[in-house]
């Protein structure tokens, strides 16, 4: 069998597809068309991503890894990595309902992640202490983390941000 449609849950095939009981997450009616740089391509070789809130309205996205993402050979740079974490985490203080720019980010780089591969990122608003909203989240795929983030947002005017 070609190896690389080996595995259907992990395939190189860009599936985006939700799990069950996620819903689909329009990004871009949300925050308009200005997050571009990690999901603004879907047909692009850099990311292709996917937003879902599952049951209990946590915020999930399916990501693709493209070539344009290498950085070891085979493998996924850790700033890209880094720029999924940021946006998927910022973007769920933002469908949590709180107007935000990320302050502070920090990322643990687990595994190795393959270029091709379709993966998962789950996010939780772990607490909201005035313009403080902390958000932790992970890239993973089955049992495999390749990186942990947490994210410290801070609220902002709303007004301060354009939204096209
Ligand atoms: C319902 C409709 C919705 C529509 C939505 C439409 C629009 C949606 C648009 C977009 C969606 C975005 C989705 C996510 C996208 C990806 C996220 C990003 O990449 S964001 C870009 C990268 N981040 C920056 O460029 C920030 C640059 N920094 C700043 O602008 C300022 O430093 C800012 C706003 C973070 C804070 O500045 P201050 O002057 O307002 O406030 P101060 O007093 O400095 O801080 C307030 C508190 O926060 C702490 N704080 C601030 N920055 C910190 C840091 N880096 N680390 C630790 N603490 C920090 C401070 O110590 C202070 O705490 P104490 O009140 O004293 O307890």
């Amino acid at each position: 069998m070609d190896k690389t449609h080996a595995n259907s849950t992990c395939s190189n095939r860009p599936d985006l597809r939700g799990e069950i009981n996620w819903i689909p997450f329009d990004a871009a009616a949300f925050v308009g068309s200005s997050l571009r740089f990690v999901s603004g391509d879907p047909e692009g070789n850099r990311f292709r991503v996917s937003y879902y809130l599952d049951s209990t309205q946590h915020l999930k996205a399916k990501v693709w890894f493209g070539p344009e993402t290498e950085g070891p050979p085979g493998h996924a740079h850790g700033g890209a990595m880094a720029a999924v974490v940021d946006e998927v985490l910022g973007l769920a203080a933002w469908a949590a309902g709180y107007s935000i720019v990320v302050g502070n980010l920090s990322v643990s780089f687990r595994n190795m992640l393959p270029l091709h591969k379709v993966v998962s990122v789950e996010t939780k608003v772990v607490s909201a202490e005035g313009r403080k909203i902390m958000v932790h989240g992970r890239i993973y795929c089955e049992k495999t983390t390749y990186a942990v983030g947490e994210c410290l947002c801070i609220t902002i005017q709303p007004k301060n941000i354009n939204i096209r």
